[in-house]
């Protein structure tokens, strides 16, 4: 099976006036057709780099990243990134925030716009889409962000901590959504997140990266009665312990107890 995402010795550099820092180091990486990869490790281990190289949002200083085998050389419409912080416009209703990306790319057209309805209603905020953002809790405002993110039918989905500021219950509630919402659409999917327990009760892979420079350091896979299992209660199953104390020890031979 050929890789969606695939990047090869990746090596990015910082540089500012006063110095140069080496964020990632010869980093290879394949991520497969409808996988859910999280990506976790120390603070600064470049894993947010990573992320912006794969939107195209960043030219590595060395190596190359592939998306569906085309070299990337910018942003393109395949691609979706969620962020921590769900950018909403306050001005705008929450149906036109969620069409956003659709009026950007000028495809406001019936057809889109019934799927932004649809999706706002898979996502329960159909009661919602002519109230503003300050109007809305923080676990609704991010399932506005990712409707937005869906809007535009990218085949992979870029997911930077977007649970991270929410509160504990919702952040479940969230995943479960947000992780069964991808998963019914076979989308692809490559998540940064400090919290292990999510990672493991998310994903079908947990790379951990080492720091300074940064750089994969084990990869584990999620056995397959954890993965099938919806992330609230894979957290219940067998070996699912083990799985999370394996990836912590890794994270702390990596320099970091998060
Ligand atoms: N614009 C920048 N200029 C200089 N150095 C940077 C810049 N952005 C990131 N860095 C450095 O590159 C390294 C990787 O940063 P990055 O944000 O990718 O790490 P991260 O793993 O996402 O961190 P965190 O978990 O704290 O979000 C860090 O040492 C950081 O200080």
């Amino acid at each position: 099976m050929e890789p969606v995402v695939e990047l090869k010795h990746i090596t990015h550099v910082y540089v500012s006036d006063r110095e140069a820092s080496l964020a990632l180091d010869g980093l290879d990486l394949q991520v497969y057709p409808g996988e859910f990869v999280s990506l976790v490790g120390p603070s600064g281990c470049g894993k947010t780099t990573l992320l912006s190289i794969i939107a195209g949002l960043m030219k590595p200083t060395k190596g190359e990243a592939f998306v569906y085998g085309r070299k990337v050389d910018g942003p393109t419409a395949e691609v979706g990134y969620m962020l921590q912080q769900d950018y909403l416009f306050p001005w705008r209703t929450i149906f036109e925030n969620a069409s956003i990306g659709l009026e950007l790319t000028g495809r406001l057209d019936q057809e889109h716009l019934a799927r932004t309805g649809a999706l706002l209603e898979e996502m329960g905020l159909s009661d919602a889409r002519n109230l503003y953002p300050q109007q809305l809790s923080g676990g609704m405002r991010q399932r506005v962000a990712l409707v937005r993110t869906l809007t535009t039918d990218p085949g992979i989905l870029l997911l930077d901590e977007p649970f991270s500021a929410l509160d504990y219950q919702t952040k479940l509630q969230l995943e479960d959504l947000i992780a069964g919402t991808l998963r019914e659409k076979n989308k692809t999917a490559v998540l940064v997140t400090h919290d292990l327990s999510e990672a493991a009760a998310v994903s079908d892979r947990v790379i951990v990266l080492g720091s300074r420079p940064g750089k994969i350091r084990k990869s584990f896979d999620v056995p397959e009665h954890i993965r099938s299992a919806r992330p609230l209660l894979a957290r219940e199953q067998t070996g699912f312990n083990e799985l999370f104390h394996d990836i912590w020890r890794e994270m702390e031979s990596a320099g970091d107890k998060e």
